[in-house]
């Protein structure tokens, strides 16, 4: 009986959710990370390898995995695979010319099988820049709603300020609810 405690206690109270944050290289991943932990947006330098931080929202616990998004670290970013449950990718909503790998890369990742009941977050980041792409235009060149197998949800945010970091944190929270 005690130990079916422990378990239920552990599953609903203490459970730590795995959590990849990829996207391309200065697209904004770090900056978001530690704006998460400090309420305040960090000087960052390109991530080499990856920055992990455990983030708590309302007694969820996230233990959020920064990773390198450099052309030269993309192939590595399956090593952080196993156990992921979410996926939070971050797109520079100013880079029109590389959305198109971006694109790639979110295809490759929903195909791979370590990932195949991984929720997707996507952040539209860096909306706070005039003639940005908005979060429906990127939406639909990701062809998001060709995506069935993995639930997402896409949040136009901006790093620096903060303004939609919340936002997205919170739908993170409620689907940790429905897994
Ligand atoms: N204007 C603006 N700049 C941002 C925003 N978010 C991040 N930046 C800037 O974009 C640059 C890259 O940010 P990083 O967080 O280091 O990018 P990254 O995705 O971690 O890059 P890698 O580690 O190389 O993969 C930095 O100069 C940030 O200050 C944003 O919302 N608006
Ligand atoms: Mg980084």
């Amino acid at each position: 009986m005690g130990l079916i405690f422990a378990k239920l206690w552990n599953f609903f109270c203490n459970q730590e959710h795995k959590v990849i944050i990829v996207g391309l290289d200065n697209a904004g991943k770090t900056t978001i990370l530690y704006h998460f932990l400090t309420n305040e947006a960090v000087q960052t330098s390109p991530t080499i390898g990856s920055n992990v931080e455990e983030i708590v929202v309302k007694n969820t616990h996230f233990l959020m995995w920064d990773i390198g998004g450099q052309e030269s670290l993309r192939s590595s970013w399956n090593t952080y695979y196993s156990n992921t449950e979410f996926i939070i990718l971050v797109v520079d909503s100013t880079d029109r010319e590389r959305l198109s790998i971006t694109k790639e890369e979110l295809y490759r990742m929903l195909a791979h099988e370590d990932l195949r009941k991984a929720a997707v977050l996507i952040f539209a980041n860096k909306e706070d820049i005039e003639g940005c792409m908005s979060a429906a235009d990127i939406s639909k060149y990701l062809t998001l709603s060709s995506i069935k197998d993995h639930p997402w949800h896409i949040q136009s945010c901006c790093a620096l300020s903060g303004e939609g970091l919340c936002e997205g944190l919170e739908w993170m929270t409620c689907r940790t609810g429905v897994r």
